[in-house]
């Protein structure tokens, strides 16, 4: 690539970078706010969507390196100018230079205001780039106080610590393999994990489907569920498909449930190009029933999603616990239905990627006193480690597992049997 093309790729990643954090502080997500960049070639697209990630993951720490050097709050275009060009100084090691420049650039090219600003945003970022010894003092941004105060409850002051330094750092590439050949380092629990920013679609087996990205702790559930050829098994919400390729590929009879159509379209091309089959039904799953009760249920349940805050760090931003309440009421709702769809005997799983209690280990307990009945298996698969296990018997996973590795989503899981006589 010459000079000049290589230039104008990283300016209309970088406008497309501010105008994805200006949708994120409007209160969307990062794949809400993909129309704007749609019209980027792909390459700038690609890299807008990793800066605007990088700034999500450092905006806290950006602010406070800032906040001395600048004599009154800037107009929001204005910061989030300052801050793409800081983060990448100080954090993704771009040369001052460049990044300066078209900071200055992209303030100029905003009219009027803009251009009043360009010799701040000079003298500022020109401070930033000597800064960087205070940057490498300033801790990774903390979650918010709704999400921290139960982390901290759970696991303690330096657990959250350690989460927050794992959502800084990001997540890499995960894949499920479908048979033997994968690409990637193997790690314990079965996964390949590949480096950050390699391109998925241009990776080998890509086409012949013989691996699918999923996240390392999410293809735990399955493993743990360790569904068997022939079994009749239903994923309950199975979009985008993940889990449902891997019940698909252990060679059980899988009947993947979601509410939302067009959401289940995925998991049938997810299936299409993995060159696997199950039986796809679009319905709320607490009013579906199979034909003959079932040897197992996946139950991956609607969640905060706080366990991936990794690979979406906007989520701290445009969310609280407002609708927590709601979603521990479904998701007890969906576990009680759950149970009812199994023989006697059967088994069940039950997933949320959270790091809040009230979602997986509070949720077990009070499931356990629903159903006195009910056995918690304890959850044995590749891998999992006995640190791993909560003393009620249930997975908890956290994105400060396996740091030297890269860590892995957080996420609850727990295995249950319904015992032989409940019906
Ligand atoms: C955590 S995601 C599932 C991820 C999926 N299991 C995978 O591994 O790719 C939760 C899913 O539950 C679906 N959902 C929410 N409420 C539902 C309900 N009442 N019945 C069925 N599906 C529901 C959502 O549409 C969403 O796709």
């Amino acid at each position: 690539m010459d000079k000049s093309r290589g230039k104008m790729v990283r300016d209309g990643a970088r406008s497309g970078a501010l105008r994805l954090l200006g949708a994120v502080e409007a209160g969307a997500t990062l794949d809400e706010a993909a129309a704007q960049v749609e019209r980027l070639p792909p390459a700038e697209r690609a890299r807008a969507r990793r800066l605007a990630l990088e700034v999500l993951r450092r905006m806290d720490r950006a602010d406070q390196l800032l906040a001395p050097m600048l004599a009154r709050p800037p107009r929001p275009e204005i910061m989030r100018i300052l801050r793409l060009a800081t983060i990448e100084m100080l954090a993704l090691a771009e040369a001052p230079h460049g990044a300066v420049n078209a900071a200055v650039a992209l303030a100029r090219a905003m009219g009027p205001k803009g251009q009043a600003a360009a010799g701040m945003v000079n003298a500022v970022l020109r401070k930033v780039a000597g800064a960087g010894q205070v940057w490498a003092g300033l801790s990774p941004q903390k979650m918010p106080s709704w999400l921290r105060g139960p982390v901290v409850d759970a696991w303690g002051e330096d657990a959250a610590r350690a989460i927050e330094a794992a959502h800084e750092a990001g997540a890499p590439l995960d894949l499920t393999p479908k048979g033997a050949d994968c690409p990637g380092e193997a790690l314990p629990t079965g996964s390949h994990r590949m480096s950050v920013g390699t391109q998925v679609s241009a990776l080998p087996g890509y086409a012949s489907g013989d691996w699918w990205v999923q996240d390392a702790a999410a293809a735990l559930a399955v493993r743990v569920l360790d569904p068997r050829p022939g079994e009749r098994i239903a994923d309950l919400c199975a979009a985008p498909g993940g889990k449902t390729l891997q019940l698909s590929a252990a060679g059980a009879e899988v009947t993947a449930l979601d509410i939302s159509e067009p959401r289940l379209a995925r998991v049938a091309e997810n299936l299409a190009r993995c060159g696997l089959s199950a039986r796809l039904v679009a319905a709320d799953a607490l009013e579906w029933r199979p034909e003959a009760p079932l040897d197992a249920v996946l139950l991956d349940a609607p969640c905060s999603a706080t366990g991936t805050i990794r690979r979406h760090p906007e989520l701290p931003r445009i969310r609280d616990d407002s609708a927590l309440a709601e979603l521990t009421d479904l998701q007890a709702r969906l576990l009680d239905h759950a149970l009812t769809l199994l023989k006697p005997g059967g088994r069940l799983v039950y997933a949320t990627c959270s790091l809040l209690c009230a979602e997986g280990e509070d949720q077990l307990a009070a499931l356990l006193v629903r159903h006195p009945g009910l056995m918690v298996e304890s959850p044995e698969a590749p891998g999992i480690e006995p640190g791993w296990i909560t003393p009620q018997g249930g997975l908890r996973l956290r994105p400060d597992l396996w740091p030297e590795r890269g860590g892995m989503d957080g996420f609850f899981i727990a295995r249950l049997r319904k015992s032989a006589d409940q019906t």
